[in-house]
This record gives C-alpha cells, sequence and structure tokens, in this order.
C-alpha cells in the first residue's frame, strides 16, 4: 500500500478494501446472557435442539374430531373432553367423539382437524359442525423448524427477532465475538468540552458525541479520549496511549494540509500512514494507518464529513472485521425531487429525505445547506443520495438512496 500524491484520490472501494486489510478480524468470543447480547455478532452457529413445535397443536380454540367420525345427518359428535395449552400432549380422542382444545393446546392422538368454535353449534355435551374443511387449523409438529437445523449462522447481529428464536430453543446463553474496543480522539484547538462555558475562539466538540453514539449503536466498546491539541508533541503522546489500550483508534480532524493539521505527522512516527485522500464529497482528506500495530482511521473534522465518512467507509470495515458477514446496506431506487446540474469529480452524498408525492410515490428531495460543516441536513434527513463522480441528475431520474435506517445498523 502506498499513500497517493495529492489530487490522486483513492476510490471509495478502494478505500473499504485497504481498511478491511488493516482492520484483523476479531478472533476474541465472549459468554453472555442472552439479554445482554443484543446487537452483539454470534461467534457460533445456532442449531435447533428440538422440532417447533414440539407436537401438533391446534391453532384456533374449537374443537377436535377425526373427520371420519362425522357419520350423522346433523353433522354431531359428543364432546369427550377438553385440553388447554401446557397440557399433556399425549391424550386419546375416543372413537366417535370430539374434544375442546383451546389455540396452542396439543392435538389428541387420533384427531385429524380443529374446527374453529365459531363454526360450531354448541350444545352440553354435543357439538354439532356447520362448516370446515378436512385437516385444518393443525399446526404440525416441526413444521416451523426441524431438531438439528442451523437457526443463525456465525456472523449474525443479534436483533430483536433473533434473540426472540433463540430463546425459542431455550439457549440462556451465547458465544458472541468481543466488541472491538475504538478509542475516539477529536483533535483541534479549538473545541470545547460539554459543560464547560466556551472561550473565545472555541467551538463545542461535536464529532465525540456524533461518533460515539454512531459507534456504540453499532455495537462496538467507545472510549473517547480528551481532545488532542494541535500540537505535533502531544499528538504522538496522545496517540501512543490510545494505542495501548483500544484495539482501533478513530479520531476526527487534522488530517488536511493545514500546517495545525498535525496527526498524519504524528501516525507516520508511530507507525505508519496507509492512505489518504479519497474521492467522497464531503470527506476527501480521510487516512487510514497504523499506531504501533493499532489500526487509525483519520476521519476528517468537518462534523458531516466526519459523520458520513465512518458510515460510508469505517462502518463496512469495522463490521467486517467484527465479523459481521453481511454487512451490505440496502440501497433503494428513488425518484429524485431535485436537479443536479453541475458534475462534480468526487462521489456525492447528499443528505436527502423521502418526501411522498400525490400518488404515494416516494420521493428524494435534498437539503438546501449540504456543506460539510453542517449537521443540521444530516439531522433532518433520512438518508444520504449517492451520485456518482462526473454524473448529473434531473427530477424524476432514479438515484440511489442509503437509508440512515440500514447505515446506522
Ligand atoms: N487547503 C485546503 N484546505 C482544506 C482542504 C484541502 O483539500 N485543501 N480540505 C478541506 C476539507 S474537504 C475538509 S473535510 C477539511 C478537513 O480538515 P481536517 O480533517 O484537517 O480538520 P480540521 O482542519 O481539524 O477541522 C475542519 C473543521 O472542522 C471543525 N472540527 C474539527 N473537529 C471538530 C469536532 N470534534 N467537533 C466540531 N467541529 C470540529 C474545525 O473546527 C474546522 O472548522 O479541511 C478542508 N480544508
Ligand atoms: O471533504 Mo470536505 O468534507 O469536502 O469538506
Amino acid at each position: 500500500m502506498s499513500v497517493c500524491e495529492q489530487g490522486n484520490l483513492h476510490s471509495i472501494e478502494q478505500a473499504i478494501s485497504t481498511l478491511k486489510t488493516l482492520l484483523s478480524p476479531i478472533k476474541k468470543i465472549q459468554t453472555l446472557p442472552l439479554q445482554a447480547a443484543h446487537q452483539q455478532i454470534l461467534a457460533c452457529a445456532i442449531d435447533a435442539r428440538f422440532d417447533v413445535p414440539q407436537w401438533d397443536n391446534s391453532a384456533m380454540d374449537g374443537y377436535a374430531l377425526r373427520a371420519a367420525d362425522l357419520q350423522s345427518p346433523n353433522n354431531s359428535l359428543p364432546l369427550a373432553g377438553r385440553i388447554a395449552a401446557g397440557d399433556s400432549p399425549n391424550q386419546q380422542l375416543p372413537l366417535g367423539h370430539c374434544m375442546h382444545v383451546l389455540t396452542g393446546a396439543p392435538i389428541p392422538l387420533g384427531a385429524d382437524t380443529v374446527v374453529a368454535q365459531e363454526n360450531c353449534s354448541i350444545a352440553p355435551k354435543q357439538i354439532q359442525f356447520n362448516n370446515f374443511k378436512t385437516g385444518e387449523h393443525i399446526r404440525r409438529r416441526g413444521e416451523e423448524i426441524q431438531q438439528g437445523q442451523i437457526l443463525l449462522e456465525a456472523g449474525t447481529r443479534l436483533r430483536a427477532q433473533e434473540i426472540g428464536l433463540i430463546a425459542s430453543q431455550g439457549y440462556a446463553q451465547v458465544e458472541v465475538y468481543t466488541p472491538l474496543r475504538i478509542g475516539l480522539i477529536s483533535s483541534g484547538n479549538e473545541l470545547a468540552q460539554l459543560g464547560h462555558p466556551l472561550q473565545a475562539g472555541q467551538i463545542y466538540d461535536i464529532n465525540s458525541h456524533s461518533l460515539h453514539s454512531l459507534f456504540t449503536g453499532l455495537g462496538f466498546q467507545v472510549t473517547a479520549y480528551t481532545n488532542m491539541p494541535d500540537d505535533l508533541k502531544q499528538s504522538i503522546k496522545c496517540l501512543a496511549q490510545a494505542s495501548q489500550e483500544q484495539d482501533v483508534l478513530i479520531s476526527s480532524g487534522g488530517v488536511s494540509i493545514g500546517e495545525e493539521d498535525h496527526l498524519k505527522h504524528a501516525v507516520s512516527t508511530l507507525g505508519e500512514l496507509n492512505l489518504w485522500q479519497v474521492a467522497i464529497q464531503p470527506g476527501k482528506p480521510l487516512a487510514f494507518g497504523r499506531v504501533g500495530h493499532t489500526p487509525w482511521i483519520g476521519l476528517p473534522g468537518n462534523p458531516a464529513a466526519a459523520l458520513i465518512t465512518a458510515l460510508i467507509i469505517a462502518r463496512p470495515a469495522l463490521l467486517h472485521a467484527q465479523g459481521v458477514t453481511d454487512c451490505r446496506h440496502q440501497i433503494m431506487h428513488i425518484p429524485a425531487a431535485f436537479d443536479w446540474v453541475k458534475t462534480r469529480p468526487r462521489q456525492q452524498y447528499l443528505h436527502a429525505r423521502l418526501v411522498p408525492q400525490n400518488n404515494g410515490q416516494l420521493h428524494a428531495q435534498i437539503h438546501p445547506k449540504q456543506s460539510s460543516a453542517m449537521l443540521i441536513a444530516a439531522s433532518w434527513a433520512d438518508g444520504l443520495v449517492e451520485i456518482k463522480p462526473e454524473k448529473t441528475v434531473k427530477k424524476g431520474d432514479l438515484v440511489r438512496f442509503l437509508g440512515y435506517s440500514e447505515l446506522l445498523r
């Protein structure tokens, strides 16, 4: 890998691929109670310990019968008993009888049909069946899951539905990959901490907070370091310390070409710089490297540039290192509600909202303030419209839309 010259920008695909190489996949595994495993990544496949359902059971409140028993002209059978969910699955349906069954109740042996109670005329000891189909309303043993079947593969992120599926098999604990430890570093003399009044020339540190929220939301273990001043010696000291304590360092700011942008120099002193400058707008000055053996991602300082490069480039590589097997995000093709007439050499990411038209179809509307220094549009937006380098867009053209709901999970 080589550091490119200014003006020779790396493509986004190259950047993601370089970063994946830089971040070695996490191997550490921990066992967690199921309740604590939300958003974590499964380290071992989960297989089915038993069939689901474990026995034939009723899908309705009604009456279980053997269809061949219904010979009488008035379609009725004497009632032999009642079975509820939780009762034994081994009860026998006596010949020529029916049994009352509640939803979830085991089907008595010999029955082949459940008739919903609203389709029955119910007398105390005799049930008349008005309308039914043979075989209906029985949930068959194993129709959902069969014993031994792989339910979830290693590398799956555990959402509410996966947690429920694991619980259905009685697993109280799961093995998950230990979350990557991410050290967040903001750089800049101008940055003030929340809770402190601003001095002249200061602004509040935004990136530490937006990135903390983003990466903890993705399941990583995040530590924010205090601000790194615009000073080479102190940058080296801060990076060296953080690199001892974390699996990955992610900084924001200080990667452009100004004389106060010391980060790349500090990283080269402690390790190596692998890549700098990517054909993405916002976010061109993005850089990667190593501090000692610890991978480093240098996001640009402008808050929207830091957020977008974190989502588009850092996110897939970090999830890959975390063991996630499917790091794709859905891309929708949505008609543009805007014109984009001026071509740009870098791939554009525009803050956009999905707006329903009169016919109910969604169109992508972009915010008027797309500056990388501004977060107001990101907060307004539902996601990002992606425009390839040198492309224009006319109203009604289909554009690629990446929803924040996809990017933030
Ligand atoms: N001569 C050039 N100047 C700049 C170029 C260029 O190619 N040539 N690139 C511009 C682009 S694009 C970006 S993006 C920025 C990125 O620069 P840095 O990564 O070095 O970031 P800083 O200079 O440290 O800060 C930029 C901007 O963002 C504010 N900032 C930084 N950190 C935070 C934070 N944690 N919270 C809130 N705001 C933050 C900082 O105050 C600056 O206003 O460079 C352009 N310049
Ligand atoms: O990448 Mo910069 O973010 O264009 O401002």
